[in-house]
């Protein structure tokens, strides 16, 4: 069925404002769909479906773009709809215009320049290409143009994840178990996950299989002290407070209010009473201090690129300067080195992001062995052993999606040597007398 003319020209007028790159794709999307309460499901999935498309495949339909009718914003938005939703579905075309996107649709892509089949800045190709190869810097830009599937995390204080299944395939939606984490699902399709009683009565959340490990990295025990350092709005608290069996005391810091405001909701939605949110201004904040070296196990889920996360927010690699990169380098090792204090003697560290650039990850975590000779790195072969993840890796974690179907996630974990740590922390509690 067609699609009505009005939301080829809303598609347009969207699609400018967020090539704009002022603000997130998303946050621009859900604006303009509020002011358009008359859209219904279908025309909004085919606004968004449209917009993401371009964002995943700007380098290649802007260079298509450059032969065909049209204005330029128009010719991309077409590209666009006729990814999403196919050339058929598209009201009001002039034969011309439906030539040139079949002529769009039977382009081999794998034949394409490389920077085009890429559709990555040129700095992030080249970076990518330096640390992975060519082969597998493209194998790894196709799987994070390709829109990523829905996982779910079963919630163990409230379901199992068998019967989560099968109460699923009442819905009826097909989900499949995750290979690597005990307690994901895939499901296989997109449905609407948050109108089902298993999700509004806490016995699932959406989380990205690679985000479950992060969390289960940090091994985090019942009776426990353990801070999520960066804890947003809460994928990662949750799964440690269930991790924990709800017992001991589990702090959830983050500079963002708006952000712990956000973990609220979902908070008690979970049944945990385990979680302390707790705003702090930066990441030497006094209330940290108090804690130091009282924490069994700290998680630095740390601000970084996001780069490993472009199946779902394709925009981001378009809205960061090359510079970005080297600002965030010098706020992570600031933040880890913050969040070490609170590590008591023979506790955890867990650095972790969700960029896919060594100046972001290896680099951070080498940085801080070599200036923090109280702490030591434990592989992370040992620590997915300990746990029971079958994955191979060797000092660091390091998921791809073009590997193993998560996002891209990196981790590394440091473990406070027991006399060192005691000695610094006598030092410690000296400066503060
Ligand atoms: C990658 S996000 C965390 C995502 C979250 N852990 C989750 O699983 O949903 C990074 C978070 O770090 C927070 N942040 C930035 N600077 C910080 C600082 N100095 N101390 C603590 N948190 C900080 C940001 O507000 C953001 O929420």
């Amino acid at each position: 069925m067609r699609l009505p003319p009005a939301v080829l020209a809303g598609a347009e007028e969207v699609l400018r404002e967020i090539l704009r790159f002022t603000a997130p794709a998303d946050t621009t999307l859900s604006r303009y769909f509020k002011d358009h309460p008359r859209l219904g499901g279908r025309e909004r999935g085919a606004i968004a479906e449209c917009i993401y498309a371009v964002l995943r495949n700007k380098n290649f339909f802007t260079d298509f773009s450059e032969a065909g009718g049209g204005s330029t914003m128009r010719r991309l938005m077409l590209l666009g709809m006729a990814d999403a939703v196919g050339v058929d579905a598209l009201p009001g075309l002039s034969p011309e215009e439906v030539e040139w996107l079949q002529r769009m649709k039977a382009i081999d892509r794998k034949l394409l320049h490389k920077s085009l089949r890429s559709n990555l800045p040129l700095w992030l190709y080249e970076k990518l290409v330096a640390q992975y190869g060519e082969e597998e810097a493209l194998a790894l830009a196709d799987a994070l143009n390709t829109p990523a599937p829905l996982d779910l995390r079963v919630n163990a204080l409230k379901a199992d994840r068998d019967k989560v299944i099968a109460q699923l395939a009442e819905a009826p939606i097909a989900a499949v178990p995750t290979p690597y984490a005990p307690l994901g699902l895939r499901v296989l399709k997109k449905p609407q996950i948050q109108n089902l009683p298993l999700f509004k009565e806490g016995a699932v959340e959406v989380q990205d299989e690679g985000s479950q490990i992060l969390a289960q990295v940090l091994g985090a025990k019942r009776g426990e002290m353990v801070v999520d350092f960066c804890a947003g709005a809460g994928g990662k608290t949750l799964a440690l407070g269930a991790q924990m069996r709800n017992t001991g005391r589990l702090y959830a810091f983050d500079v963002s209010e708006k952000r712990l405001a956000k973990l609220k909701p979902r908070l008690a939605r979970s049944g945990l009473s385990n979680v302390h949110p707790v705003a702090i201004a930066h990441e030497k904040d006094a209330k940290i201090k108090r804690l130091a070296g009282k924490i069994d196990r700290v998680l630095v889920d740390a601000p970084c690129s996001g780069m490993g996360t472009l199946r779902r927010n394709p925009d981001v690699k378009w809205r960061q300067p090359q510079s970005a990169i080297a600002e965030m380098h010098d706020k992570q090792v600031s933040i880890l080195d913050g969040a070490a204090r609170l590590v008591k003697a023979g506790g955890r560290l867990v650095y972790a992001t969700c960029s896919l650039l060594d100046e972001e990850n290896d680099a951070v975590a080498q940085e801080f062995v070599a200036t923090h000779p109280d702490f030591q790195l434990v592989p992370m072969s040992k620590v997915l052993a300990e746990q029971k993840i079958e994955l191979e890796m060797g000092d660091y974690l390091k998921l791809l999606p073009h590997k193993h179907q998560t996002d891209g996630f990196f981790a590394a974990v440091f473990e406070r040597k027991p006399m060192a740590a005691k000695a610094k922390q006598a030092d410690e509690a000296g400066d503060e007398a």
